[in-house]
């Protein structure tokens, strides 16, 4: 009887916890759009009151398009979630990312990166730390450094093409081919040794495991709402085989770092080269040189396949855009192929999310709007290249948008400060004129030996991807044709 009795009462606290909770949760609500510092702000009252909305967007894939939807009802600025407010102008750009009384930037949003540490260095980092790594590894990034590297980019361009025409006439998923060809690219740059997998066309273990580790990041979003999803997820990293695949991931990265320091190559280009010549003691620690490696292959593999297979698609897509482009192949002056280039990363961003910021204490101005405190901030990219107030035909595949002949041809008033794929500031992207070289030659090479054809179920490739900190890429299906 006592043990009945008792289980009742157990049962009726937990209820009345749960009854507690779900008052908080409303409580909490109609504060967010009531008393909230940001309740004036426009933008879905849903999204302003709870986390849970945006979240849940994110980790369907569907947060860029969903926030652009809200860019498209609510105008420039919009409040998408109780502590963050997205831009869509050109202005917001330099307020965002550019330096405030030529010193401070705004702080990376700490809700974006998971614990590891190895995963903040470089781009999580405090501007101090920042700017020390910074300034070492940009001696790999300059004008003179990326002329050098085009013999060793075209090396790889040289493989891709030996093993697409060994599939001329059958289809193929060229995406796939991309992956491939980028990250052999990206770790000959940045090792000196390439991952060599061009000629078996299978993916690295490292880029499978990445490209499927990208997918896990909206559960770090989440842990980082709710402090009951970061204990199990810290529980969870705890497993030791968990821990251990997780460990395996950098531990590659720090085998190739320990290999190329022990190794004179002296008439490689590599990033390391170029750490190892211009670190001093005030330098990068070893940590450090493997943490940046990280995620210079990460970042420069994957958001370039994103670039390359983009292009391509929008320029199958139109034939007329895809003969300009087959003019377009004289060596070292890809006019057209270049401007179309531009216009893939207008339509499809592959950094398309917020790349958010927080305000610190005093809080910022930001495209006119006082922005109060510990305020999640950024441009929505999506949103920016696809607002009719931006850019004349948004919606429209335009690679003409970016020749000179643009200031007759209807795009004159379009605002090119709200393009900002590879975004601006201290910590805009250091692979820029890196990755615009891979992919010029690349396409060029391309559009020069094979005719292509978008396959029929290609054709809504665009419209199939999802997105969380890149866009999850379905095969891209082609059939290429050598010609005469
Ligand atoms: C089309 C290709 C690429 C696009 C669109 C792109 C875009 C971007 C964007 C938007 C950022 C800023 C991210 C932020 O603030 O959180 C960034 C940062 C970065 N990108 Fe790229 N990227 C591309 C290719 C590359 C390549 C090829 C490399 C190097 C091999 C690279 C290395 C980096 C690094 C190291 C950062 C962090 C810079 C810092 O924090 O100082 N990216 N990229």
């Amino acid at each position: 009887m006592m043990e009945i009795l008792q289980s009742c009462l157990t049962l009726r606290s937990l209820g009345s916890l749960f009854a507690l909770f779900i008052i908080s949760v409303v409580v909490r609500g109609i504060y967010n759009v009531t008393l909230h510092p940001l309740a004036g702000f426009p933008g879905p009252r849903f999204r302003a009151a709870f986390a849970l909305p945006g979240l849940w967007s994110t980790c369907k894939g569907n947060y860029v398009r969903d926030v652009w939807y809200a860019h498209k009802t609510y105008g420039d600025v919009v409040r998408i979630a109780p502590d963050a407010i997205s831009f869509s102008s050109g202005s917001a750009w330099k307020d965002i990312y550019g330096l405030q009384g030529g010193k401070h930037q705004l702080a990376k949003d700490y809700k974006r990166f998971p614990d590891r540490p190895e995963a903040i260095i470089l781009f999580g980092s405090n501007d101090e730390d920042h700017e020390r790594i910074r300034r070492i590894i940009s001696h790999g990034f300059t004008s003179s450094a990326v002329k050098q590297q085009e013999a060793l980019v075209d090396g790889h361009i040289k493989k891709l093409m030996e093993q697409l025409g060994k599939h001329a006439g059958k289809k193929i998923d060229i995406n796939h081919w991309f992956n491939v060809f980028t990250f052999d690219v990206i770790s000959h740059l940045t090792f000196g040794e390439s991952f060599n997998s061009l000629p078996t066309g299978q993916l690295h273990a490292f880029t499978a495991d990445f490209l499927e580790k990208m997918k896990i990041f909206p559960i770090i979003y989440v842990s980082r709402e709710y402090s009951i999803v970061n204990l199990l997820l810290k529980l969870m990293m705890a497993i030791p085989s968990v821990k251990k695949q997780q460990d395996e991931f950098f531990e590659a990265t720090k085998a190739r770092v320990e290999k190329r320091i022990n190794q004179a190559l002296p008439n490689q280009h590599d990033l390391m080269k170029y750490i190892m010549e211009n670190n001093d003691e005030k330098g990068m620690n070893r940590q450090e040189i493997e943490g940046t490696t990280t995620v210079l292959l990460n970042a420069g593999g994957q958001e370039t396949a994103t670039c390359l297979s983009s292009t391509l698609f929008y320029l199958m897509r139109n034939s007329e855009t895809l003969a300009q482009a087959q003019q377009d192949t004289k060596i070292d002056d890809f006019p057209y192929i270049g401007a179309a280039i531009k216009e893939a990363l207008r339509i499809h961003p592959p950094v398309s999310g917020n790349i958010q910021r927080r305000t610190g204490q005093g809080g910022r101005m930001i495209d006119g709007w006082y922005i109060p405190p510990n305020t999640s901030v950024g441009v929505n990219q999506f949103a920016a290249s696809h607002s009719a107030s931006n850019f004349a035909l948004p919606e429209t595949f335009a690679p003409e948008r970016w020749l000179p002949a643009a200031s007759s041809n209807g795009f004159e008033a379009d605002i090119k400060a709200a393009y900002q794929p590879f975004s601006i500031g201290p910590r805009n992207c250091i692979g820029k004129a890196l990755a615009l070289m891979i992919a010029s030659r690349t396409l060029a090479e391309l559009l020069q030996q094979f005719d292509v054809a978008l396959q029929d179920d290609s054709k809504g490739w665009d419209e199939r991807q999802t997105f969380n900190v890149g866009w999850d890429r379905p095969p891209l299906y082609v059939v290429l044709t050598p010609k005469a």
